[in-house]
């Protein structure tokens, strides 16, 4: 199958009532092993590549690495999205590149760094789908800024994110502006803001409502109500993953990630794409700095990237389980981008705003 819309999964997970994770790749292990998970439970695919990424490995090589996975495992509908886009330029750029679904991430400027206005963040993303849908390509948007609201930190640990403390209503997505802004742009995917941030150190302790609102997701599913959801920084952050690298010379701080079944509620209430990065780079932190320790003599990358592979896996497939996603790939038809450019032309695939 050829690379599909991401449209189509989610409106696909919204009938059924599940979520996906989508996994951040910067590389072909980490391609292998979300792939190898999805394999083995049948879970359809999203794969994103963040700017990092693509500056990390080469863009020809994030493109090739994603393509080699639909030619390797052509039953399964698999998505190419760019994650956190900065201008409608990068936007744009990806989808030359072959981007089946792009965010143009306008909650904050150019810069990455600095909040944006409801105005800015409404005409980047309006025109970020107007060039977007004539093609078939899903847009992602992003309303409030992830930040955490135990410390009113902005979250900027990846270079993603807003700098510095924000107050409590930036970092708290707004149902009514949510509605406006899903009115004025038609985008297929809002981001929210509900006391997530990206990175491994979200929540000093277990989080409790007044630090993670799904509260809010509700408030907002309630007026976009199909509109997807979309959860950033929501990798779970195991305790025993921090732990084994810890137990290997590693110096990683006590911290808490988005608990499973708070994601699990969630996607009760219209969250469909659940993003995951962190997550991945501790499994595979822990399992090299295991296998080294115990294996001083090895030299081959090769012996050591398997166990971070398979441990990588081990998490993407518990992940798939979790939100649902068991068997639901094989239900999706996979429609060329060009048919889904049909339907947004048809005005079959516009928003409802209650
Ligand atoms: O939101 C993310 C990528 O956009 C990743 O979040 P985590 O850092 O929680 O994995
Ligand atoms: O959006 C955040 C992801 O974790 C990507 O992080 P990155 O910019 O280090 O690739
Ligand atoms: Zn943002
Ligand atoms: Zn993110």
């Amino acid at each position: 199958m050829p690379l599909v819309s991401m449209r189509e999964l989610l409106d696909h997970a919204a009938t059924i009532g599940y979520g996906i994770p989508a996994f951040n790749v910067n590389n072909l292990e980490q391609v292998q092993a979300v792939m190898a998970a999805a394999d083995e439970v049948g879970a359809p695919v999203i794969l994103q590549a963040s700017a990092g990424a693509r500056k990390y490995a080469g863009e020809a090589f994030i493109k090739h690495l994603i393509q080699a996975a639909a030619e390797m495992y052509p039953h399964i509908p698999l998505v190419m999205h760019q994650d956190h886009g900065t201008s409608p330029k990068v936007c744009a750029g990806a989808i030359d590149l072959g981007f089946g679904s792009v965010m143009m991430d306008g909650s904050l400027m150019e810069d990455g760094k600095t909040p944006s206005s409801f105005d800015y963040n409404v005409e980047v993303t309006r025109k970020v789908v107007e060039m977007a849908h004539k093609v078939g390509v899903t847009v992602e948007g992003e309303l409030g800024c992830l930040g955490n609201l135990e410390t009113g930190e902005a979250g900027e640990e990846d270079g993603i994110g807003a700098e510095g403390k924000l107050d409590h209503s930036q970092m708290l997505t707004d149902p009514e502006e949510a509605a406006t802004f899903v009115k004025a742009t038609q985008l297929d995917a809002l981001a929210i803001a509900i006391g997530t941030s990206h990175g491994a150190y979200k929540f000093s302790r277990k989080p409790t409502g007044d630090i993670l609102a799904i509260n809010r997701v509700k408030e907002i599913h309630q007026r976009i109500p199909n509109t997807h959801l979309v959860m950033h920084g929501s990798s779970s952050v195991p305790a025993e993953l921090l732990a084994i690298i810890n137990q290997y010379g590693g110096k990683m701080k006590e911290t808490y990630g988005v608990p499973v079944e708070e994601i699990q509620e969630a996607i009760k209430h219209g969250v469909r794409k659940i993003n995951i990065d962190t997550d991945i780079r501790l499994a595979m932190t822990g399992a090299v700095r295991k296998f080294l320790a115990e294996n001083p003599e090895k030299f081959d990358a090769r012996e050591w990237l398997k166990p971070a592979r398979e441990a990588a896996k081990a998490i993407c497939k518990q992940r798939y389980i979790e939100f649902g996603c068991e068997g639901q790939g094989a239900k999706i038809k996979g429609h060329s981008l060009q048919v889904v450019a049909g339907q947004y032309a048809s005005g079959a695939l516009a928003q409802r705003v209650n």
